[in-house]
């Protein structure tokens, strides 16, 4: 677990320190955006014109962030147009790797051991955490973006005119909406886990699980007349929602300490997690061992032993009964 200082790897871990112990997520660096037109987007500069495998994407299966532009890039028919790499679950001194192992793709673009070799690619002199997922474009041998929440964006509509599949996960009528429930799903779902999980003094972590429960009751009576986030359809808003609740009774129960409750003990949240696991395509983005592996066996500061738990027992195929509403 390192990061990059003016293109030098360094071995280190996350610092709370200066934050009365409380981790604190930096923004992601490279913004730009792939556009139908090659157009600039919100931000960064323009010139990433959406095209035929023109985009590679490096993920882990381990990572919610990652896991989101999987599921983008299956929901969107994309698998065709934008290539992938996956990395080994197991992040340790040198980072994320492409060592062998079950469901790792090797990197065919940069023929890349090490994950920072790819920000080194862009940058040979970045500074900062190395992270996936990364979008690289091929065309100008860069980093398009590492922000997760943009390339589902980018994904959910760029590549329309080249023939994705239909579908709209951030409809113009609903978008100051998603945006709003998206901000608190973040905050105290999506990074409150990680909050609760990487803090380092009572106090910090408690800051994170108060917030974390309440949000997760707050979208258990919202999710008891209305099928999904926003209503009837499908939007980002579930699938970013998803990606944390797939990893919730695993995972963050257990390595994280979030464990006033389980999903387990939310039926209308449990229900809704296999109504969209059984959504096409999604269940091949989900890999359980590469998930529980990678947290329980890479965070030596929380886990030294690197046991990795047996349960619990979940079965996100049985019958859900979402259908009614
Ligand atoms: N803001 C980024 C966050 C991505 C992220 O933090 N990914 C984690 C894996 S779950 C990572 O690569 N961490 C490595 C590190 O922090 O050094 C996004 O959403 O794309």
């Amino acid at each position: 677990m390192g990061l990059l200082q003016e293109g030098k790897w360094v071995d280190r871990w996350y610092q709370t320190k200066d934050t009365g112990g409380r981790f604190v997520r930096k923004a992601s660096q490279f913004r730009n955006w792939i556009t139908a037109d090659g157009s600039a987007g919100p931000t960064g500069v323009g010139g990433f014109k959406a095209e035929k495998d023109r985009y590679h994407l490096y993920v882990s299966l381990a990572c919610p962030w990652a896991h989101r532009t999987l599921i983008f890039r299956a929901l969107k028919g994309l698998e065709d147009m934008i290539s992938v790499s996956v990395v080994h679950w197991y992040m340790a001194d040198n980072g994320w790797t492409f060592a062998d192992g079950a469901g790792v793709i090797a990197d065919p673009i940069n023929n890349a051991d090490l994950m920072h070799q790819i920000y080194t690619a862009a940058d040979s002199t970045y500074s900062g955490r190395v992270t996936v997922p990364v979008l690289w474009d091929k065309k100008q041998n860069t980093i398009v973006s590492n922000e997760s929440a943009e390339i589902i964006r980018m994904f959910n509509s760029a590549f329309d005119r080249l023939g994705a599949k239909a579908g709209d996960y951030y409809p113009q009528a609903l978008q100051a909406e998603i945006d709003e429930v998206n901000d608190r799903i973040y905050g105290s779902v999506n990074n409150g886990v990680y909050k609760a999980g990487f803090a380092t003094t009572q106090a910090a972590y408690e800051e994170a699980v108060v917030p974390l429960f309440d949000s997760l009751d707050w979208l258990e009576e919202r999710l008891s007349n209305q099928r999904y986030v926003m209503g009837n359809e499908i939007t980002e808003a579930d699938w970013r929602l998803f990606t944390t609740l797939v990893r919730f009774d695993p995972v963050y129960v257990g390595h994280f300490k979030c464990n006033l409750r389980r999903i387990a003990d939310y039926p209308n949240l449990s229900n809704y997690v296999r109504d969209l696991y059984q959504q096409p395509g999604v269940a091949e983005t989900v890999n359980m061992e590469h998930i529980k592996k990678h947290y329980y066996a890479s965070h030596e500061t929380i886990n030294p032993s690197r046991v990795v738990p047996m349960g619990p027992d979940l079965d996100y195929t049985a019958p859900h009964d979402r259908a009614r509403l």
